[in-house]
């Protein structure tokens, strides 16, 4: 059965579409106009209430929070694809220490950066330049300690790429290109290798080649 994905060209459905490239998983990319509000739609909000992308349609089974369908469909097809869980329950537990850090201490300051920096004028609200400057100043907290564990381990979760790399992949491709912050990234020298390691894979180049910018 092929994988829908709802709203290929935003953030969080990026992460999941790696995965599914990194599994060899097919897929049909779903596009949707938020401009026109589509994301909101009474017929999507039955599949996802929350009216936020992505959402993963695969026969009945439907599953939203881009983590969550990263999970799964890394599991699913676990004898597939890249390895992207580990190879031992140590090796798991350290990809998902680090799936929750990105979650929780990752993206918040680089999400509000997004908004502010990226999508204010396009989705109508004022630019908070203090917004801009604390998010900037946590993600900077935040790079610190990844620069610390990336001086001892090729990747996050050890020295095998997985989805604690690959969650990160979104939201540091805008920093890095239309958030205008590179040298968060490049004045790190362990984060710096790290970034053009993961988003040199295949798999991301072909995200980026597919599905251009959301709005
Ligand atoms: N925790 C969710 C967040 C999903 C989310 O907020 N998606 C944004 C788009 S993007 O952040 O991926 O670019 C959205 O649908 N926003 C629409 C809205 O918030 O109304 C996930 O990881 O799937």
């Amino acid at each position: 059965m092929v994988v829908k994905v709802y709203g290929p060209a935003f953030a969080c459905p990026k992460r999941v579409l790696a995965c599914l490239i990194e599994k060899e998983v097919e897929f049909e990319a779903v596009p949707l106009d938020f401009l026109k509000g589509e994301h909101k739609d009474p017929e999507f909000l039955k599949l996802q209430p929350f009216g936020t992308v992505p959402v993963t349609q695969d026969g009945d089974y439907v599953l939203y929070e881009s983590r969550a369908i990263m999970r799964y469909y890394a599991e699913k097809y676990k004898s597939q694809g890249t390895d992207l869980l580990g190879k031992t329950i140590e090796e798991r537990g350290q990809v998902e220490n680090w799936v929750e850090v990105e979650a929780h201490n990752f993206n918040p300051p680089i999400f509000n950066l997004t908004l502010h920096v990226m999508f204010s004028s396009k989705l109508g609200f004022p630019r908070d330049e203090n917004v801009i400057k604390e998010s900037e100043e946590k993600l900077g907290k935040v790079l610190d300690i990844y620069e610390e564990r990336l001086s001892k381990s090729k990747y996050l979760a050890g020295d095998f790429f997985s989805l604690a790399d690959l969650t990160h992949l979104p939201f540091t491709q805008y920093l890095v290109g239309p958030i205008g912050k590179e040298h968060m990234i490049t004045s790190r020298k362990h984060v710096n290798a790290w970034w053009n390691d993961i988003s040199n894979r295949p798999s991301w180049q072909k995200v980026l080649q597919l599905y251009d910018a959301p709005l």
